[in-house]
């Protein structure tokens, strides 16, 4: 989904580049320290996991009775935590469908509360992978921009692209992109 994202918006693709030219310049082993200071990379990968969780909702269920806002969960209480949707209210993130990675910026993230951002769940049942898949991701990222041009490939449908969430999510149409050799 990122390099859909890149793909349409070259401006951003082009920051992501000069900041691994920066921080890794020509060399092809990429370490974990360079990972590490690649902040506006994290940005756009938190900004593509907000509109596109890949996950929806996540459950839970009660092992005791408890009153949260006036309701009662009873124990064996199965619910779901709309992941999808609480990434789309707007009270947290104003003008939801647009991609912006700087709602990610330390300073506007700290205003924020942790509940609001659920790609990888929350609490002691959260995503074990989550460290491994957020360096993947960067790791991937990293590769893959500095080698390639990502453009939109012919009828590329418009940002933000249309997700069906009746389980994991997936986009209701193939994505491709064009990728050029640098
Ligand atoms: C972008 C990549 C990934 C996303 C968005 C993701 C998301 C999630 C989510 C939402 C949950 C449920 C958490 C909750 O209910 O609070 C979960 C659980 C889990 N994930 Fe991931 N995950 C990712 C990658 C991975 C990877 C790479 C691994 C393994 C190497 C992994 C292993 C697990 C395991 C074992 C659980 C169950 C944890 C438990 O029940 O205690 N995930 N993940």
């Amino acid at each position: 989904m990122v390099f859909y994202v890149l793909a349409k918006l070259p401006e951003i693709q082009e920051k992501v580049r000069e900041e691994i030219y920066e921080v890794v310049g020509d060399k092809d082993d990429v370490s974990y320290e360079d990972l590490t200071k690649l902040h506006y990379l994290s940005q756009v990968i938190q900004e593509t996991l907000r509109m596109y969780p890949p996950t929806a909702r996540t459950n839970r269920t009660c092992t005791e009775e408890i009153i949260i806002g006036g309701i009662q969960f009873k124990p064996q209480f199965t619910f779901s935590v709309p992941v999808y949707v609480i990434h789309y209210d707007e009270r947290y993130y104003p003008e939801p469908e647009k991609f912006d990675p700087d709602r990610f910026l330390p300073d506007e993230k700290s205003k924020r509360d942790p509940l609001t951002y659920l790609p990888f769940g929350y609490g002691p049942r959260n995503c074990i992978g989550m460290r491994f898949a957020d360096l993947e991701m960067r790791m991937a990222v990293v590769h893959l921009i500095k080698r390639f041009n990502f453009t939109p490939a012919n009828d590329a449908p418009d940002l933000p692209v249309k997700i069906n969430t009746s389980s994991l999510t997936r986009t209701e149409q193939v994505l491709y992109v064009n990728a050029e050799k640098i």
